[in-house]
Formats: C-alpha cells, structure tokens, sequence
C-alpha cells in the first residue's frame, strides 16, 4: 500500500541544454523556457492539488530557480528548500562546456552514449587546464561543503553520483519521509536517475536507457520501506512527455550542431 509520495524533478531546461553541451558543475541559469517549464510544472502539481512540506535541491542554481519556481507557481512559496552539493548533477570531468553532437562526430555515437548513460564508466577528470576549472573549483559555494574542495569529485560515473548522493538521502531526506513530509527533490539529469535508479532497483544495464526531461515531475509511491509500489508517474501530457525523452537522447547524436 502507498504511505509516501515523493517527487522528484529534473530543473527547467538551462543555456546549456539548449546549446546541448555538457552543463554539470558549471552554474547555468534557466532559459526563458526553461522558467516557463518551471511554472507550468508548479501549475501543474497545483491542479492537481499536490502540496509539499520541504524541498531539496542541488547547490547549482537552475535546480534551486526551478524549486522557487515550482513553488511561487503553487502559491507555496513558504516551504523550506534545503541544498547540498549531494544532489549536484554529474560531474562529467574533462567533458564539461563540450557540446555533445560535436563529441560523437569526433569519437563515435557509441562512445558519447557510454559517457552519458554507462553505470560505472567514469569521465576523463578534468583538470587545471580545463577552462571551466577555476570557475568551478574558486566558488564560494563549494567552501560549504561537507568535504573540503580538494576531495569533491573531477568526474565522476552514475555510480560515484549514488555513492555521495546515498548517504545524503539515508541522512536527511529518509527521515523527513518517514515523519509524513511530502518532499519535493528538485535537482538533475543523473542525479534523479542516480536515485531512481536506487529506489526502484534498476540493474546497471536497464539504467541506460532511463531518460529524464526537464520540468516534467516524476511521483515515486512508496511503501513503509520506501520501496515504490507502482511505476514512477511521469506527470503531465504524455505525448509531449515521450518527445521530450527522445530530444535528451538525440542529444548523443553525430547531427551537426546549431
Ligand atoms: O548538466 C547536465 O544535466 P542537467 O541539465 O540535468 O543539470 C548534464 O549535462 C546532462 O547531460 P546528459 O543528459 O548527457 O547526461
């Protein structure tokens, strides 16, 4: 029987998802769409009146802008939102600021799709040289966390996301849960699919092919053990939902960028 609901959304679509180059650690705002599908995805959980009692997101901005905008949207905007570094999206190392069309006309459709969907293949770690290193590394926000900046992560796989993202969840988010709070978990790509992938017991193969677009809210019912007792629920309009699930994957493809 279902005890909890538990949402979890990937942010509105930011600059860099609309120039299809690998965003992760590098602070994007939304794009003008990308506000609109926030909005429409806090009217959306509004209508069907949904009401949430906390928030998490990411320390990055497109995923905490997103949260503001869910809940502005949801006449909600009372409802404490808390972020860690812990549901950051992916760090895709060396990759980061690439664009990825370009990537897989260079090395190969089959190699971009390893990069982006594998379990446990990590991403070439990015360095000093890289020109997005600085911007990342010299950021105030990253003095906030948990582990001092010379241990957060260069690049990291899906499994590296689960492994710094689990003790998090157990910690914080669990117990929240199980006091019958309805939380709103409003961050990434691979940070929801890391997640997913947990919650839902997805093999590591079975992973790959779990694709999630941006602003569309995902219900997890759980049971007392958190354990999902049906099929996420994708919300919203299903035909658009599954074109939104094809433009992400495309997104690995050799087509020339625009
Ligand atoms: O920043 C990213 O994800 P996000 O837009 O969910 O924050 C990644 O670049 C997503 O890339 P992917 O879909 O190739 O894994």
């Amino acid at each position: 029987m279902s005890k909890y609901k538990l949402f979890l959304l990937r942010h509105g679509e930011g600059a860099w998802n609309k120039e299809n180059r690998f965003c992760s650690w590098v602070d994007q705002k939304l794009s003008e769409d990308g506000v609109k599908e926030a909005q429409d995805c806090g009217r959306l959980l509004k209508e069907q009146g949904y009401k949430f009692d906390l928030v998490f997101t990411s320390i990055l901005s497109r995923s905490i802008q997103t949260a503001w905008l869910v809940l502005e949207a949801m006449g909600q905007e009372w409802v404490p939102v808390v972020k860690s570094w812990r549901l950051n999206e992916r760090h895709y190392g060396s990759l980061i600021g690439l664009n990825r069309a370009e990537m897989a006309q260079q090395h190969g459709e089959e190699k971009v799709k390893l990069w982006r969907r594998s379990y446990d293949i990590t991403p070439p770690l990015i360095d000093e040289s890289h020109p997005y290193f600085l911007e990342i590394y010299n950021d105030r926000r990253y003095t906030t966390c948990d582990v001092p900046i010379k241990d957060l992560p260069r690049a990291e796989s899906l499994k590296e996301v689960l492994d710094r993202l689990l003790p998090y969840w157990n910690s914080t988010v669990v117990p929240e849960i199980r006091n019958g709070r309805t939380v709103l978990i409003s961050a990434h790509g691979n940070s929801c699919r890391a997640l997913l992938k947990y919650l839902e017991g997805i093999s590591d193969e079975d992973i790959a092919s779990v694709t999630l677009p941006t602003g569309i809210p995902v219900l997890l019912e759980l049971d007392e053990n958190l354990k999902p007792v049906k099929p996420r629920q994708l919300l919203g309009d299903q035909a658009k939902i599954q074109a939104a699930i094809k433009k992400v994957e495309d997104q690995g493809k050799a087509k020339p960028s625009t």
